[in-house]
């Protein structure tokens, strides 16, 4: 539905004008979040995210992505951003709209709206809301960095029992072959143990298991993705080999990366996906960046074997593009507009 017509239907007409305005031709249309989840199928876009990593990462124009501006909100609770990116190969520019409240109760911590402009001729194809997008496009990057930077993803560890949490475990069980043991910690015991149950119906051939501890969870997992907002570590370099282990580092206290305990990121190597939106979001411990990730798929760039790696997401603009991209041609081929 057009969300403009939608706005006026819903708050404003009596139920025989709201079909006429139904009509009204030539205004973008608004795709809620099931009507993106039910375009957004997992492989494609997996594998679109990944190619935007190499895209971004190539400098050549092909993407085009300034480092997303933000504020907080007083007193210091909220966060908003304004993420943008063009890319090429997808043919689109996509704009998000994002804030972070952690402290929200009945409504999501992270919510988000993408405007969908055409780079041939500027105009304003579709808005979507952006939460299905987020979900599933930060989980995406995950196992496409996981392609790269991990030797095995038998077992997989998360950290976490919320969005992200659901998205990584089903992101790595749609697009990644091998994934045979899922262990999941998180802080609210109940909303952990609903999240297993939940997924246990979802893949029944998978083995769940709801850890005791957060060092129960990672103790000999080939990938760990941390999901939580914590604002202190929930990792810790004790708890960790000295190689063999990739880790997805999603959350932290928005902007920051803080759930990884310094000792450990300064003795792993270091991938992100913007060194850009690293260097200006990575918070008070600063360390090397040894690639993005973008340069391992394009083969630029080699990863260091020797050492566990940290994938640091921070989140790009032209992740959110590729994925609004599947949505809007899904939406085009559909024939419900
Ligand atoms: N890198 C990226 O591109 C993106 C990162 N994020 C970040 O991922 C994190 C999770 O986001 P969502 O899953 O949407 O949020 P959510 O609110 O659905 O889940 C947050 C999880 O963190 C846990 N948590 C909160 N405080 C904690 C603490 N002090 N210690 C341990 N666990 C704690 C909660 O129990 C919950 O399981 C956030 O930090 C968010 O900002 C979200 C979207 C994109
Ligand atoms: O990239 C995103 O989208 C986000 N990144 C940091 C936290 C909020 C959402």
């Amino acid at each position: 539905m057009h969300i403009i017509t939608y706005l006026i239907k819903t708050l404003v007409l009596s139920s025989e004008q709201r079909s006429d305005v139904a009509e009204m031709a030539g205004a973008p249309p608004f795709l809620d979040d099931s009507a993106v989840e039910a375009l957004l199928p997992w492989r494609p876009l997996v594998d679109a995210v990944e190619r935007s990593l190499a895209d971004y990462s190539r400098r050549d124009g092909s993407v085009q992505q300034p480092v997303r501006s933000s504020f907080f909100l007083p007193p210091g609770s909220g966060w908003f951003g304004s993420m943008s990116a063009f890319s090429k190969s997808a043919d689109i520019i996509a704009t998000k709209l994002v804030t972070s409240f952690p402290e929200n109760v009945n409504l999501p911590k992270i919510q988000s709206t993408i405007l969908v402009h055409s780079p041939a001729d500027g105009s304003l194809l579709a808005l979507m809301s952006g939460e299905c997008i987020t979900a599933r496009r930060t989980a995406a990057a995950s196992v496409a960095a996981t392609r790269h930077l991990a030797a095995r993803s038998s077992v997989l560890a998360i950290l976490g029992s919320g969005v992200q949490a659901r998205s990584h475990a089903e992101a790595f069980l749609e697009a990644s072959d091998g994934v045979k043991e899922v262990r999941l910690w998180g802080r609210n015991r109940a909303a952990t143990g609903e999240l297993v149950e939940s997924l246990s119906q979802q893949y029944p051939a998978v083995r769940f298991v709801h850890s005791e501890s957060a060092q129960l969870c990672v103790a000999g997992a080939d990938v760990i993705n941390t999901t939580t907002a914590s604002p202190e570590p929930i990792l810790f370099d004790s708890w960790l080999p000295d190689k063999g282990v990739h880790i997805n580092a999603v959350g932290g206290k928005v902007p920051h990366k803080t759930e990884l305990e310094p000792a450990l990121l300064q003795r792993a190597a270091v991938y992100t996906d913007s060194r850009e939106g690293a260097a200006s979001e990575v918070g008070p411990v600063r360390v090397p960046v040894h690639a993005e990730v973008g340069e391992l798929v394009s083969g630029s760039a080699a990863a260091d074997k020797d050492k566990i790696s940290v994938f640091l997401s921070f989140g790009m603009a032209v992740e959110d593009a590729v994925a609004a991209r599947l949505v809007w041609s899904g939406y085009q081929s559909s024939g419900d507009h």
